[in-house]
C-alpha cells in the first residue's frame, strides 16, 4: 500500500463550515443509543477514504464500491483516530451499527454521493485557499495514450527553465526532488489534494500530472480547476470501465469544462479530437499532424525533425524522443507552457531540452552485435501501432515484437493488439502480461485470435514472459534487426492472482541479450518460430 505524505500544517475545519460548503449534506450524530445529540463542534485535521491511512484527527470518508462499503471499516477507521465520518444514507445505517459498540459520539456528514463531495472536502481540508493561491500553477494531461510521456516532457521543460516541479502520474509521484511510488496513475482525491498542499508547503511552483478518465467519471480531480488541461488522443481502452466509446469520450470531455480547467491544448488528429475541440466549454487551442484546420500544425522533416507553424510562426524542432507521435506529445508540451505562460519558443526548446520517460521507448544497452532493444509500454491496439511504426522507420532488418494483454482489464482490446502486432512487425512473441485474476493462456489466446491465418507463421505464442522475450532475441539475428517489448514499461512488477512478482521488462530483456552472446550453439538452440503452437510453462 502506498502512503501519500500530508502537509504538515492543517488548520482545523469545523465539520459545520465542511457541511455548510457540500450539497446536500446533513450532520448526524451516532451514539450508542441511537440518534443522539445534535451534531457537535467537532473539527477534523485530515481526510483519507481509506480506514487503513486513518490518521488522529481524520474525516474518513467511507465510500460505497463495488467490492464493499467502506461504512464497514468505520470502528478500525474510529480506533485509528477519525473523529466523523461521511458517507451516505446506507453507510449511515452500518455507523450506526458500528457505533453501537461505543459510547462515544460519532459524528457523521450524510450526503447523497459521498464520492462526489470528497474532493470539496479534502480541498477544503487542505488547501483552503487554494482558490486564491496563485503560485503553484497545475496542469492536467489526458488522453487514451500519451498521457505519462506528455507530463514527463512538460516537467522537463518547467525545469529546464528552472522551475521547481511537482509531478503526479503513472511511473511516479515526484515533489521536487523526492521520489514517491505511485498507486494509480492519477490518486483519490484526499490523497490527491493532500500531495497538492504538500507541494505548495515545499515551494512547488508547478504541478504536472495525468488525468485518467477513472479518475474524472470517479470525482477524484473534483476540487481542482486546472490552469491547462491537455488531451492528446482517444481509441479502445478501458471499455471494461466505461463501456462504450462515447462513454470514454464523455469522462475526457468533462476535463474541458470550466468547472476542471481554464484553458487547454486538445490534438485533434482524431474524430474525438474535432469533437472535443468543437464541444469543449473552456477555451481551446488545437494542434494537429494530419488535419490541415488546426491552430498549430506539426510537419514532419524526418529524423525526429519537425516544424510546429501556427499564427504565422513557424518553429523549427527536433523531437527529443523517437516516433512521429512523439512529435505531437512534444508539441502538446510545447503549447501547455506556453499557455501556462512562457514564451513558445523558450516553452520548445526546453521541452526538447532532455526528457527521460522511463519505460517509453526505453533503449535498453545492447552489445555491437546485438539487435536494437527497446521497452515501450503500448498496451492498447492504437499505441502498438505507433510504437511499431516508429521502430520500424529505424529498423534496416527484421522487427521483432513481444506482446501480451492484462488480465482484468478491457477484454476487447486483445485480439486489436494481436492485429496491430502482427501487422506492425516481422515477427510476434505472444505472451503474458499481468494477467491479475484471469487465466494466462486464456488472455494469450485472446490475443492470437486478432492474428490472421495468412500472418501465423510469423507469430509464437510463449508462456511466461520471461521465456517470451528469451523467444524474441532469439529470434535475432544481428544489429540490423530491433527487439522491442511492449506492454510493462517501466513496471517493476508482474500481477498474478494478487501477488506482485518482481519483473521489469529492462532487466529480463539485458539478461536475454547476454544470453545471446554465450554461445552460437546455445542460439541454436533456442525457439524458433513455429506458428501458433503454445509452448512454455509456469509462471506467467
Ligand atoms: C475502478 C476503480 O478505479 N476502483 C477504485 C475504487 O474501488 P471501489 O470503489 O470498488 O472500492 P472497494 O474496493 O469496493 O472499497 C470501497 C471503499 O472501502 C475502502 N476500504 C476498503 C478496505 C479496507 O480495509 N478499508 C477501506 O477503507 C476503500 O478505500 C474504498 O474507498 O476505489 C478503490 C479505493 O481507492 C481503488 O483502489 C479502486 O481502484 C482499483 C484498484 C483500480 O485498479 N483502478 C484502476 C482501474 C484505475 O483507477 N486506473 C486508472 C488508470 C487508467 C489508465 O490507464 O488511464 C488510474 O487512474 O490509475
Ligand atoms: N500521442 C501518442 N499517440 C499514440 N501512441 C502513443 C502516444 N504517446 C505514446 N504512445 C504510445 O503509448 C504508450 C503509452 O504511452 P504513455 O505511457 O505516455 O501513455 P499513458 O496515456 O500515460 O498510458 P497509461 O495511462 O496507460 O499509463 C507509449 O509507450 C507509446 O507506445
Ligand atoms: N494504466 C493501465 C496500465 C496497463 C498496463 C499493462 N501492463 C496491463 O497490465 O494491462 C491499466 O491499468 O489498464
Amino acid at each position: 500500500m502506498v502512503t501519500f505524505p500530508r502537509p504538515e500544517s492543517v488548520l482545523p475545519v469545523p465539520l459545520r463550515d465542511l457541511v455548510a460548503d457540500l450539497e446536500e449534506a446533513s450532520l448526524v450524530a451516532v451514539t450508542a443509543s441511537g440518534p443522539g445529540p445534535e451534531a457537535d463542534d467537532r473539527s477534523v485535521t485530515g481526510v483519507t477514504l481509506d480506514s487503513r491511512q486513518v490518521r488522529d484527527g481524520d474525516l474518513y470518508a467511507a465510500l460505497p464500491g463495488a467490492n464493499v462499503h467502506g461504512a464497514r471499516f468505520v470502528a478500525q477507521a474510529v480506533a485509528a483516530g477519525a473523529v466523523a465520518v461521511l458517507t451516505d444514507r446506507v453507510g449511515l445505517e452500518l455507523a450506526r451499527q458500528a457505533g453501537g459498540a461505543s459510547d462515544q459520539v460519532l459524528p457523521v456528514v450524510v450526503v447523497p454521493d459521498p464520492r462526489a463531495a470528497l474532493g470539496r472536502a479534502a480541498a477544503r481540508i487542505y488547501r483552503p485557499s487554494a482558490g486564491q493561491d496563485a503560485s503553484m500553477a497545475v496542469f492536467g494531461i489526458t488522453g487514451t495514450n500519451g498521457k505519462t510521456t506528455t507530463a514527463y516532457l512538460v516537467d522537463g521543460g518547467l525545469q529546464a527553465l528552472g522551475r521547481t516541479t511537482g509531478l503526479i502520474g503513472t511511473v511516479e509521484t515526484r515533489i521536487g526532488d523526492e521520489r514517491i511510488k505511485s498507486a494509480r496513475t492519477t490518486p483519490e482525491a484526499s490523497d490527491l489534494q493532500a500531495l497538492l498542499a504538500v507541494m505548495a508547503e515545499r515551494g512547488v511552483q508547478r504541478c504536472t500530472m495525468e488525468v485518467s478518465s477513472h479518475a474524472l467519471v470517479m470525482h477524484r480531480v473534483d476540487g481542482l480547476v486546472y490552469d491547462v488541461a491537455a488531451f492528446t488522443n482517444l481509441s479502445q481502452d478501458h471499455l471494461d470501465f466505461h463501456g462504450t466509446m462515447e462513454d470514454y469520450f464523455l469522462a475526457k470531455a468533462s476535463l474541458f469544462t470550466p468547472e476542471r480547467c481554464r484553458q487547454g491544448v486538445v490534438v485533434v488528429d482524431d474524430a474525438w479530437g474535432v469533437r472535443l475541440a468543437a464541444e469543449a466549454t473552456v477555451p481551446v487551442v488545437t494542434v494537429a499532424a494530419r488535419l490541415p484546420d488546426a491552430d498549430w500544425q506539426v510537419r514532419d522533416l524526418g529524423d525526429q525533425r519537425f516544424e510546429l507553424v501556427g499564427q504565422g510562426r513557424t518553429l523549427q524542432l527536433r523531437s527529443p524522443l523517437p516516433g512521429d507521435f512523439n512529435q505531437l506529445n512534444t508539441a502538446v508540451a510545447a503549447l501547455v507552457l506556453h499557455l501556462g505562460g512562457v514564451d513558445l519558443e523558450e516553452a520548445a526548446r526546453a521541452v526538447c531540452a532532455d526528457p527521460r520517460v522511463p519505460g517509453r521507448m526505453e533503449r535498453v544497452d545492447a552489445g555491437g552485435d546485438d539487435p536494437m532493444a527497446v521497452v515501450d509500454f503500448a498496451h492498447t491496439p492504437d499505441a502498438v501501432e505507433a510504437a511499431l511504426a516508429a521502430l520500424r522507420s529505424q529498423t534496416a532488418g527484421r522487427l521483432v515484437a513481444v506482446v501480451g494483454a492484462g488480465g482484468s482489464r478491457d477484454a476487447g482490446k486483445r485480439p486489436l493488439m494481436g492485429a496491430a502486432a502482427a501487422a506492425g512487425a516481422d515477427l510476434v512473441v505472444i505472451t503474458d502480461d499481468n494477467p491479475r485474476d484471469e487465466d494466462p493462456a486464456a488472455i494469450r489466446q485472446a490475443v492470437a485470435a486478432g492474428v490472421g491465418a495468412q500472418d501465423r507463421e510469423r507469430v509464437q505464442v510463449v508462456a511466461g514472459r520471461a521465456d517470451g522475450i528469451a523467444a524474441a532475441v532469439a529470434l535475432t539475428t544481428g544489429p540490423q534487426d530491433t527487439v522491442v517489448v511492449l506492454g510493462k514499461g517501466h513496471e517493476q512488477g508482474q500481477e498474478v492472482a494478487g501477488e506482485i512478482h518482481p519483473f521489469d521488462d529492462r532487466d529480463e530483456l539485458r539478461r536475454a541479450l547476454a544470453r545471446r552472446h554465450t554461445t552460437n550453439d546455445e542460439r541454436a538452440g533456442a525457439p524458433q518460430v513455429d506458428g501458433q503452437t503454445e509452448r512454455g510453462e509456469g509462471r506467467p
